[in-house]
């Protein structure tokens, strides 16, 4: 079939149930991938994987699809089936990681095997880069592929990680799915607050021992949530695109956000998932103290994991905790701590924002708003701004609220359905990579 201009021909995304069987159970290696020609495999950092596919055409900058092997843990507590047997019921598939993040790689792997199965060369060049410690920040995987790229002298069009989902029930009055892409991520910081105090003999206690202290400190923490930042960012844009999604009269208080927007943002911290779009959320992760029972404790140690809403830095919010906190004998100790990212172009002229709008378009028309947007998360696609300008956090898998609970949560599961469609469009992604024209500027533009 011609795409037109003499161009390949496009590879329809039918599989055959054979395919979709193999598809199903590929837990073995990709045969195919690895014995062609065109396509270099590293192992970097003991266990990431970096594939070079390389392109018929140069001229064309390449780009990167990325995602993790790893998990963070999973009890067995809770599970309807065990966290690490991938059984597969009622048409999903079990387990830790079918969300965050072994879909991901299984998909676009299976998804280039499907197209070399089928003599597909690609025009356009792309990396897949799979770290093993995404969970855990990415030091000795993403962050090595990067630099080792860097020292190549590689520059990217543009990335595709996960980070952002179809969205389905997630905000209220809207019955409709939409794509968000993220084109930006909140900063983090991870920080350890501390009281030592003397030790000492339970049966004549201070007023206040260190447990105490600390106790009240992260009770104010809980009790005074962080300025709510709605306005400043890029989730006005994306509320204003979806206005049309809404039915009276909440389209009408989205289209009038100058009036509306303090309602809205009122209406948006509610609830759990959308507060943390408006503003820096601290989460009080882990608290450790105490010896023995009739000790008094000589130290006692908590963790809160902020993420750090686009519009403050690391710097405002340490400034910000402080303030609350307002007690000399807590100590801090930043442990880890990074910026919110740039925001990504997703203008007529950003390729991968467009490519990813095409491909959303053509494989769930049912989605009818494709919008900008933050992820909540962190990922490992922020080791690589050195590389692009242009990284865009979404997986093609319908998200509900249930199942982000289950992210990092119980019963993580994925349906078959959603897994096969998420081949397919990395099926149809990477072709259209090679097909893309550029968009014909609107009159107004000329
Ligand atoms: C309008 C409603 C919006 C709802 C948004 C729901 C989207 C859910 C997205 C969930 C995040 C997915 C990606 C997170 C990946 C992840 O788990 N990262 C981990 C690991 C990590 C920690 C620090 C630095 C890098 C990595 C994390 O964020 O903790
Ligand atoms: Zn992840
Ligand atoms: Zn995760």
């Amino acid at each position: 079939m011609s795409t037109g201009k003499g161009r390949e021909r496009h590879i329809p995304s039918q599989f055959n149930q054979g395919e979709r069987f193999a598809m199903k159970e590929a837990l073995k290696v990709f045969p195919t991938i690895f014995k062609t020609r065109f396509i270099q495999h590293e192992v970097i950092g003991e266990y990431s994987h970096l594939f070079t596919v390389q392109g018929s055409d140069p001229s064309l900058q390449p780009y990167m699809l990325m995602a993790h092997s790893d998990v963070v843990p999973a009890p067995d507590e809770g599970w309807e089936v065990p966290p690490f047997s991938g059984l597969e019921h009622d048409g999903f598939i079990h387990g830790r990681g079918t969300l965050d993040n072994k879909n991901s790689l299984m998909a676009i792997l299976q998804a280039l095997e499907l197209l070399l199965i089928r003599n597909y060369i690609p025009r356009r060049s792309f990396f897949i880069a799979l770290g093993h410690d995404e969970e855990v920040s990415g030091q000795n995987g993403a962050q090595k592929i990067s630099a080792l790229l860097q020292a190549r002298g590689v520059k990217l069009a543009f990335i595709v990680d996960e980070g952002n989902f179809i969205l389905d029930g997630f905000i209220p009055y809207l019955k409709k799915p939409f794509a968000m892409i993220a084109v930006s991520e909140k900063g983090g910081i991870n920080l350890r607050l501390q009281v030592n105090m003397t030790p000492g003999h339970s049966s004549a206690p201070p007023k206040e021992t260190s447990i105490g202290i600390l106790a009240a400190a992260i009770s104010r923490l809980e009790q005074t949530p962080l300025p709510n930042m709605f306005g400043s960012g890029p989730l006005k844009t994306t509320l204003q695109e979806l206005a049309n999604e809404f039915p009276f009269p909440a389209n009408i208080v989205l289209r009038n956000l100058w009036l509306f927007g303090p309602l809205v943002s009122r209406l948006m911290e509610r609830n759990y998932i959308t507060n943390a779009l408006v503003r820096t959320t601290m989460a009080l992760t882990m608290f450790n103290a105490g010896v023995k029972m009739n000790v008094i404790p000589p130290m006692a140690q908590a963790i809160i994991n902020l993420r750090i809403h686009p519009a403050q830095t690391v710097q405002e919010v340490l400034e910000l905790i402080k303030n609350i906190v307002a007690d000399d004998r807590v100590q801090f100790h930043v442990l880890t701590a990074f910026d919110p990212l740039p925001v990504s172009p997703s203008d007529h002229q950003a390729l991968g924002y467009q490519l990813l709008r095409q491909t959303i378009q053509s494989i769930f028309p049912e989605v009818n708003t494709i919008a900008p947007g933050i992820c909540i998360g962190n990922t490992d696609s922020r080791h690589y701004t050195n590389l692009t300008t242009s990284i865009y956090r979404f997986n093609p898998v319908y998200l509900h609220p249930q199942d982000f609970r289950s992210i990092h949560g119980i019963n993580e599961k994925i349906s078959v359905q959603a897994y096969e469609t998420q081949v397919k469009f990395i099926f149809e992604f990477i072709q259209n990579a090679d097909t893309y024209q550029e968009p014909i500027p609107h009159l107004h533009e000329l």
